[in-house]
């Protein structure tokens, strides 16, 4: 079953000057599939993502979400259809210095009203889940890029939403921490059956998905689906890239 449709999506920046980010994109994501999205700076990846997040809306073609346009709702109706249904996660974790990580995490379940009880029965479920059980008293700062990430998944996927979203997940780790959010999230997403979008530059990062779809001068280029053997995968991602072209920042990070 259909998690996720986009249907002929275009997007133009206004402006002085109109810029053509997105045109005629389709996109299928079924129920508990793990999809990336990859393809040159500029290409038109976090557009993408921004208009499935309903950050920003599209010019033309629909977003449908279990079969809803969360782009025809308003104001309170679409805040708890965020809050019911996507989760969040962002290259710079976005965690509040001022909360703890504990407090963090619960954030989406305060934002409910849900009762005290239910929220630490959540947070020690997510925290065990995700191995960060230690660090919940810790501020943002006494914690490594890597925990910080953890953390951040963690509030991400608190409400079990339908659909998580994430924009480099890994553009601020390094490879050890890298392979072990990427192992975390593999592991959500097997378990827990949620459903996930990432938009990575790291061919490492995405090969921990079942399908990435390339996306160049904003319209889709290819895809290709992993098989048996995650190795066989990264190497055809990277295969993928270099034939793309884009900059040489893509392949920077490159590391098996
Ligand atoms: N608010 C905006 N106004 C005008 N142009 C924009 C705006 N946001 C993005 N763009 C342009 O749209 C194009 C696509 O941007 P987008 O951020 O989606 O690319 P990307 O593939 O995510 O790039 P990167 O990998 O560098 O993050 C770029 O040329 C960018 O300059």
């Amino acid at each position: 079953m259909d998690m996720l449709n986009v249907e002929k999506l275009s997007k133009v920046y206004g402006g002085k000057v109109t810029y053509r980010a997105l045109t005629d994109i389709d996109l299928v994501v079924r129920r508990g599939e793990f999809v990336g999205i990859m393809g040159p700076s500029g290409s038109g990846k976090t557009t993408l993502l921004n208009m499935v997040a309903t950050i920003d809306s599209p010019t033309s073609g629909e977003v449908l979400l279990k079969g809803e346009n969360p782009h025809r709702m308003k104001g309170s109706k679409l805040a708890l259809f965020r809050r019911r249904h996507l989760g969040f996660v962002f290259q710079d974790f976005n965690l509040l210095d001022t909360l703890t990580i504990g407090e963090n995490i619960v954030l989406p379940l305060t934002l409910d009203k849900k009762s005290l009880e239910e929220m630490e029965q959540k947070l020690m479920a997510v925290a065990k889940k995700l191995g960060i059980v230690e660090i919940l008293d810790k501020r943002t700062y006494e914690v490594s890029g890597g925990q910080a990430q953890r953390a951040a998944i963690a509030r991400a996927i608190i409400h079990s939403p339908s659909l998580l979203l994430a924009d480099e997940p890994t553009g601020n780790l390094d490879s050890k921490s890298s392979r072990s959010v990427m192992e975390t999230m593999e592991t959500i997403n097997s378990e827990d059956g949620t459903t996930m979008m990432m938009v990575t530059h790291d061919p490492l990062a995405a090969s921990y998905c079942h399908r990435v779809v390339f996306i160049k001068d904003g319209r889709l280029y290819n895809e290709i689906h992993r098989g048996e053997s995650r190795q066989d995968f990264f190497q055809q991602i990277v295969d993928v890239l270099s034939l793309m072209g884009g900059n040489a920042h893509d392949l920077s990070s490159v590391r098996v």
